[in-house]
């Protein structure tokens, strides 16, 4: 699949994506540029679907530093998404640069204290 001119807004620099490979490695910094960055649908301050709601409010209970980007906002990214994390749905979240899961996936791992203890192993290192 080609993007043209996807832009999304993320920090002070629209990041554009011209094609297959420079989406990937546009996604690649996007994933990397903070230890805890979540794609959903809508924003931390006005989540606009129960799914991405509750892995916003798992993140804030445990008051950890976070990043979101809106995917309703950019459709191509929307569905690049889906192809680069190979994950259907959203929300997506990913911890250190790495997909961790969906919201039923974090919903468990915060269960469990999985997650709980991946997020102070990563933000203490
Ligand atoms: N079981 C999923 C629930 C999320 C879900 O089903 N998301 C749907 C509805 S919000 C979705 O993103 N569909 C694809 C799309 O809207 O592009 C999870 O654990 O994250
Ligand atoms: S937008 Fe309808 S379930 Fe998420």
């Amino acid at each position: 699949m080609e993007y043209r001119h996807v832009s999304i807004s993320f920090g002070v620099e629209p990041l554009v994506m011209y094609n297959s490979y420079h989406y990937r490695t546009t996604l690649d910094k996007v994933v990397t540029s903070q230890k805890v960055v979540l794609f959903m649908k809508g924003t931390k301050e006005f989540p606009q679907c129960g799914f991405s709601h509750t892995v916003v409010q798992i993140l804030k209970s445990l008051n950890v530093p976070f990043e979101t980007i809106n995917i309703l906002e950019n459709d191509m990214l929307r569905q690049g998404l889906k192809e680069y994390s190979n994950w259907p749905t959203f929300p997506q979240l990913y911890i250190d640069g790495e997909f961790f899961g969906g919201c039923d996936i974090t919903v468990e791992a915060y269960k469990s204290g999985e997650l709980q203890e991946l997020l102070e192993k990563i933000l203490c290192s």
